[in-house]
């Protein structure tokens, strides 16, 4: 057992701020910073000027990413799929997977570029911060803000999971608007480390993450010796089986953004940087609809992934630990086959989702994708396009048979 507290406080306060850690051994105690070789599948950098990135205008998906049997643990199986934007510039984010099957020993890690929210899908995170330790299942996930030094062990063996990385901003709970006091994700149900240390003089490795550069810092001390923490910028975890979905129970459909666990803010006021959607279990009512996803072309960059279960909005195979990416205006929606159930189906009272999380980083940014994502995960597929080829015009199709019926009822043919 790891012992939590509720941090209400952390998602609510601004601005975050760290005040005392109070610990054994500064942190200066260390022997110097010595570069790294680079891991060739982490990227940092999206700028099209990049040559390790590129653009498409079309769906993406990606079967289950593979977990090495090689031993990698969680740094060295980080690997980067698409994002946009430069930590240097403090602006853009990072969408990653980790794919490790080995826990890390005496080694640290720290992510000066951003902060990040891990979403596991396959495997616990036991996971040891500067603040305390957090457990982190499936259906849970972990925000670990920049400059904190962690550790993660695999109780379970070979994990993956799914990592957004935020640049220049923090993690906060959407605004709710009309709906009032409760709903959504409660600050309530945030729960972040108590203090725990270890007396320990063994020696330690701490691997820095610069601009997307790796670098080692040795020393003969664990970073883990903070005995007590005040402040509110502190890593914390959500169970996303906590969520209060919120949904029409008259008619229409409501945008997907109604699912937001967590926003970032950009520079634009009212245009998220980026919102963290779920898509968990969840009753659908609404009548004078079809509640499928809606065919749609929106400026949002969508990134999905699933945690577990089936998600049957989408249009290609998607499995837990595989990915979907669709940019800006590209049209997507759900087969055929789905559309024509969707379309004849009794709109009673269903129960949606039961088993399944889906998740989705939406930005309002666009993203450019990494020379791993396109071509070296092995697991890339683009839709097949005659999925959506019996989307026939139904009306002009029917153009006989409405006229027939017009006819009947004496009204002028079409
Ligand atoms: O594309 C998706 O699967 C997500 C989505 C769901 C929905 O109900 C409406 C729009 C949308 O983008
Ligand atoms: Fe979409």
């Amino acid at each position: 057992m790891r012992k939590t507290q509720a941090v209400s406080r952390i998602v609510e306060m601004e601005p975050l701020k760290l005040k005392w850690l109070y610990r054994i051994r500064p942190a200066v105690a260390h022997e110097g910073f010595t570069a790294l070789p680079a891991n060739p599948d982490l990227e940092s950098s999206f700028l099209p000027l990049n040559p390790k990135v590129h653009v498409s205008p079309t769906q993406l998906a990606w079967h289950p990413f593979e977990i090495p049997t090689h031993p990698t643990d969680f740094v060295e199986g980080l690997k980067t799929l698409a994002g946009c934007g430069d930590p240097t510039l403090r602006e853009g984010l990072a969408a990653h997977i980790y794919a490790a099957n080995t826990s890390m020993a005496k080694k640290a890690f720290i992510n000066n570029d951003g902060d990040m929210l891990i979403v596991p899908s396959q495997g616990r995170l036991d996971i040891q911060t500067e603040f305390g330790k957090l457990m982190v299942r499936p259906g849970e996930i972990v925000v670990i803000q920049r400059g904190i030094r962690f550790k993660v062990l695999l109780p379970d063996g070979p994990s993956r999971g799914y990592i957004q990385e935020i640049f220049g901003a923090h993690y906060e709970l959407p605004e709710l608007g009309p709906l009032g006091a409760n709903g959504l994700a409660n600050s309530r149900d945030f729960e972040s480390p108590v203090a725990s240390f270890d007396v320990d003089q063994s020696r330690w490795e701490i691997i820095y993450k610069v601009a997307g550069s790796l670098h080692v810092c040795k020393q003969g001390h664990t970073p883990f010796d903070v005995v007590a923490w005040h402040g509110n910028y502190v890593p914390y975890k959500y169970n996303l089986e906590k969520f209060i979905n919120v949904g029409s129970i008259s008619k229409d459909h409501i945008d997907p953004s109604i699912f937001c666990v967590l926003t970032v803010k950009s520079k634009t006021p009212g245009t998220p940087l980026a919102d963290f959607l779920i898509f968990s279990p969840r009753w659908d009512v609404a009548s004078e609809t079809y509640r499928p996803p809606y065919y749609h072309r929106n400026a949002a960059t969508e990134f999905m992934g699933l945690i577990y279960g089936k998600y049957g909005g989408r249009s290609d195979g998607f499995a837990p630990g595989g990915a979907s990416y669709e940019t800006g205006f590209c049209p997507h929606g759900v087969a055929y086959e789905q559309f024509k159930a969707a379309s004849e189906m009794e709109l009673t009272p269903q129960r949606i989702s039961e088993g399944t999380i889906a998740f989705m980083f939406e930005s309002s940014m666009m993203f450019t994708l990494t020379d791993y994502a396109m071509k070296r995960t092995g697991k890339l597929h683009e839709h097949d396009p005659t999925m959506w080829e019996n989307l026939k015009a139904e009306f002009v199709s029917n153009l006989d048979k409405v006229n027939a019926d017009l006819r009947a009822m004496g009204l002028d043919e079409l």
